[in-house]
């Protein structure tokens, strides 16, 4: 028998029974409030803040939330399985966490918390390219555990050629490409506190740990570390870049490609033409385009675009147990969770992480469950029904 996540429900309740609560609220997007007060005003305009005036952070949840479930009655659920199979890997859920960079600045044990979270609960970590610790630690740090690695496509090809000959020693299997980042976006809560942390130095570790990246240095690290991260920043992306690029890419890497921050059908066309494996229709949680579509509202239409020639994962917005219900509806194959999970390891560490992963993945257990759904592979477009009124 599969395990059943939603049995965490009656493990808070038993342990209730000695006195113990909960440490971190089990309603997660109580957790951003917290972080507030928890962190320093950097960091936390850095991980809660997103691009323009935030409507886009905004009409993430809104088009989640419009959406609403329409539970059927008398189906037998007493045995549920989560697991999905993504990109030839069974996984244990239709969860991953997403590719989060400089996670030194939310806790001290960053990148190897959140990957031994990971790890713990069986879920692949997506390690971002811009993390604070190199790629080798935390594939150290997580065992055999699936892993996968995000890539900031660098300007300089030996750098990129390096990352990926790292991440695939390392044992990363699926290789993520961020389209959506060839610039930085208009980011007021960072702009008003100037305040990013790559230009104080904070989370260029994994850069810096790269033979390619250091050979371009006319000093090493410890003795320029400004000329470092301006190097840094000169390389991190490139905006000249266009699909035919995406060859040098698919030369270097063996392993299933998957391009994040794909919004429109055609550009998911591509990514087929591309001979890409996936994409991850993501706006990059609001934090790119200002005024943007709700990655929720476009979901639909990249689905209907690539049929089953391309996996389809989703992100941005996703708060709850229900909101992956409602993206798997909405025909993703698995979705990704971006800043719940900064926010456990920013005021619980690991266990935090784990808090927000068992959270979540209860919640989907039971909202299956009360659906009418003894697995994802069931859920389609006709258990929602939209409400434009809902708050
Ligand atoms: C603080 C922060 C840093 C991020 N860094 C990266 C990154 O290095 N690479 C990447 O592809 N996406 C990055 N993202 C975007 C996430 O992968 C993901 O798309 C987004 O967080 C999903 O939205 P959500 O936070 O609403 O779940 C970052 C997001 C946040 C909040
Ligand atoms: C100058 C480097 C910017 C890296 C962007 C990291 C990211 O994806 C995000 O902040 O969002």
């Amino acid at each position: 028998m599969a395990k059943h996540w939603a049995d965490f429900q009656y493990e808070i309740y038993l342990n209730g029974m000695t006195g113990a609560v909960p440490r971190l609220p089990t309603d997660l997007t109580r957790l951003e409030e917290l972080t507030e007060r928890r962190l320093g005003p950097g960091p936390v305009g850095y991980v809660t803040g997103s691009a323009g005036d935030g409507s886009t952070a905004r009409a993430n949840r809104a088009a989640l939330r419009r959406r609403r479930i329409v539970p059927r009655m008398l189906r037998d659920v007493h045995e549920r399985d989560l697991s999905v199979e993504v990109l030839g890997r069974g996984l244990p859920a239709p969860l991953a966490l997403a590719p989060v960079g400089v996670l030194s600045i939310m806790h001290p044990d960053a990148e190897r918390a959140a990957a031994r979270a990971a790890a713990a609960q069986g879920v692949p970590y997506v390690l971002s390219s811009a993390s604070s610790t190199p790629i080798e630690q935390v594939a150290e740090a997580m065992g055999d555990a699936e892993r996968w690695f995000q890539l900031y496509w660098a300007k300089d090809r030996e750098v990129t050629r390096s990352f990926l000959t790292r991440a695939k020693a390392a044992g990363f299997s699926v290789l993520v490409v961020t389209l959506d980042t060839p610039l930085l976006a208009w980011r007021p809560r960072d702009l008003d506190q100037a305040y990013l942390p790559f230009l104080h130095g904070v989370g260029t570790a994994n850069y810096f740990s790269d033979p390619a990246f250091r050979s371009g240095l006319a000093k090493p690290v410890h003795e320029d570390p400004n000329a470092a991260v301006m190097h840094f920043v000169g390389m991190f992306a490139d905006p000249a870049k266009t699909w035919p690029d995406l060859t040098f890419v698919r030369e270097n890497w063996d392993g299933p490609i998957v391009l994040k921050g794909v919004l429109h059908p055609d550009d998911a066309r591509q990514a087929v033409d591309a001979g890409m494996d996936g994409v991850v229709v993501s706006n990059h949680g609001g934090r790119q385009v200002a005024g943007s579509v709700a990655a929720a509202d476009a979901l639909p239409g990249v689905v209907a675009a690539v049929g089953d020639r391309l996996t389809v994962l989703f992100d941005s917005g996703v708060r709850t147990g229900d909101d992956v219900f409602k993206a798997l509806a909405l025909g993703a194959r698995a979705v990704l969770v971006g800043r719940p999970y900064v926010y456990g390891l920013a005021l619980d560490g690991q266990a935090g992480v784990e808090h927000v992963i068992r959270c979540l993945l209860a919640e989907l257990d039971l909202t299956l469950a009360l659906s009418g759904h003894a697995t994802p592979a069931t859920v389609g477009p006709a258990d929602l029904m939209e409400d434009m009124a809902a708050e």
